[in-house]
């Protein structure tokens, strides 16, 4: 599991080690790793021109001890005093000792470096760049310079990935300790580029505020059947979707549920004939839900559709005591206060606009700040949630850390590519995972599949079901 933690946590297990060890020595080593970054990204260090950006704060202290290694194997080093009075001191001495310089001509020096670091603000800033900062940032953009961020790109929130004003756009960061949330949720990931963790031997508690599902994590979490399963062992997935107008959804979800693990999928709803056509393997009922047969979970709502049909097979399918998957049209429909009520697992899956529609907000509020979002909406429904978009999260009822999906990739932009997963999830709810492992999982193998059957060019939502397999095979090795 990859895991980030906040700004108050890194700065208490900073401090906790620092009393252990000399003056210095942290730094000395976020420094080391840094400059070992630097000289791997540039393949020969000898001849290479630098740039350091450096700020007032100890962000700046790393860049310029980095710069001192690098002088030291051969660079030309300049340091770009953002806050001169303020400068680290022992890091300024240091790049001096090593034969680097202070820059008299900021946007000269930068036109001319092959790399530039930004130490302008680490984990101790707020809000975008500053003026002076963020008027760099067309001739570092213009150098074609690397850039690498220093713990964070500068003008990044740390804590929850908003970018409230100008920030840099690096091609890598080198972070220390720990990631932050900021280096795994858009709109701030986006920013950092490839990262990289340097460990400094920081003691972190237990709890993260965010976690990543890594492969041996989504291994050991798939429903893999056994030599005494059965159909109905391994899981049966309702689900309830489509509509006379909106067929599609319905064979969408369906294909991807029946590549997901579970032993079979019912489905419910005006699509049966569309169904039965393209998956002969579903099990298709006329009625309501509650007659259809056993399932072991619910997937109710892509493609719905709002007439007084759907709206009956939503109500009948909330009031089902097995774990329910709630997409689309259903978040629309469904009342708070039946959803709260529930005593089954329910997994909520809004996009941004369907998110904000449920917390009354604007949708922009939730895509520039999606961890708050979507910790708000699970309390708020006492549900899990997993909010989709650039980075998709799942937070669960009880708060605890939030799962943020690394497999995301903007191909998934494609009309239906939802509606596959919520039958991927639901099958995952069926075959008896938690609503968080559940979503997340579903949510790393849909960004796996995505990617495997894109492969750089455009694909659509039938693709990537049908990339579910292959991607359950790269996973599983
Ligand atoms: N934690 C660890 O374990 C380790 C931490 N280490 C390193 O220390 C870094 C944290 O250092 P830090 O605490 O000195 O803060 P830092 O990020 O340099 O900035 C503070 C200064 O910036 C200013 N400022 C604020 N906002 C700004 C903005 N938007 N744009 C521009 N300026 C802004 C603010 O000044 P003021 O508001 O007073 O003007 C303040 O003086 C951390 O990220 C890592 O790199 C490693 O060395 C070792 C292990
Ligand atoms: N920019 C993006 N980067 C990564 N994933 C994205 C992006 N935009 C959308 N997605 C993913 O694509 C899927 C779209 O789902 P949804 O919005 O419900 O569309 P639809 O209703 O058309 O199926 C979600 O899994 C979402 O996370
Ligand atoms: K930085």
């Amino acid at each position: 599991m990859r895991t980030a933690f906040g700004v108050e946590t890194v700065r208490t297990a900073e401090r906790e080690l620092m009393a252990r060890l000399p003056e210095g020595a942290l730094m000395q080593r976020a420094a080391a790793g840094l400059a070992a970054a630097c000289a791997e990204l540039l393949g020969r260090v000898y001849g290479k021109r630098v740039v350091l950006l450096v700020g007032g704060g100890d962000n700046g202290g790393d860049a310029l001890y980095a710069g001192a290694r690098l002088a030291r194997r051969g660079a030309g080093v300049t340091a770009v005093l953002l806050a001169p009075e303020r400068a680290h001191e022992g890091g300024l001495k240091a790049l001096r000792a090593a034969g680097g310089r202070v820059s008299a001509a900021a946007e000269r020096d930068i036109a001319g470096a092959d790399l530039v670091l930004d130490g302008i603000v680490g984990i101790g800033g707020k809000g975008g760049l500053r003026p002076a900062a963020a008027q760099l940032m067309g001739a570092v953009r213009e150098s074609g310079a690397l850039v690498v961020a220093v713990d964070l790109p500068s003008g990044v929130e740390a804590d929850t990935g908003e970018v409230l004003g100008d920030a840099v756009r690096a091609d890598a960061t080198v972070t220390f300790g720990t990631y932050k949330p900021g280096l795994l949720i858009d709109p701030a990931r986006e920013r950092a580029g490839a990262v990289r963790l340097i460990d400094i031997g920081l003691g972190l508690p237990a709890v993260p505020e965010l976690e990543a599902l890594q492969y041996a994590d989504v291994a050991a979490l798939l429903p893999v059947p056994g030599a005494s399963s059965d159909k109905y062992r391994r899981g049966v997935v309702g689900i309830a979707a489509g509509s006379a107008r909106y067929p599609g959804a319905a064979v969408l979800a369906v294909a991807g549920a029946l590549r997901s693990g579970a032993g079979a999928v019912r489905y419910v709803g005006p699509a049966a004939d569309a169904v039965i056509a393209r998956f002969p393997e579903a099990l298709v009922h006329a009625g309501p839900p509650s007659r259809a047969g056993r399932v072991q979970a619910w997937v109710v709502g892509p493609g719905l559709g709002d007439d007084a049909h759907g709206r009956e097979q939503l109500r009948d399918v909330l009031a089902a005591d097995v774990p329910v998957l709630v997409d689309a049209d259903g978040l629309r429909l469904a009342d708070p206060e039946v959803v709260r009520a529930r005593t089954a697992p329910t997994l909520l899956t809004p996009h941004a606009g369907e998110a904000a529609a449920l917390l009354g907000v604007e949708r922009s509020e939730v895509e520039a700040g999606r961890l708050a979002a979507v910790r708000r909406l699970a309390a708020e429904y006492r549900a899990a949630v997993l909010l989709k978009g650039a980075t998709t999260l799942v937070a669960g009822p009880e708060g605890g850390p939030v799962r943020v999906n690394p497999t995301g990739t903007s191909w998934l932009a494609t009309a239906g590519s939802g509606d596959v997963l919520a039958g991927l999830a639901g099958a995952l709810l069926a075959a008896g995972l938690t609503a968080v492992d559940a979503g997340s999982v579903g949510a790393y193998l849909h960004g796996l599949a995505a990617r495997l059957a894109a492969q750089g060019a455009p694909v659509g939502a039938q693709d990537v079901a049908a990339a579910i397999p292959a991607a359950w095979r790269d996973v599983r090795g």
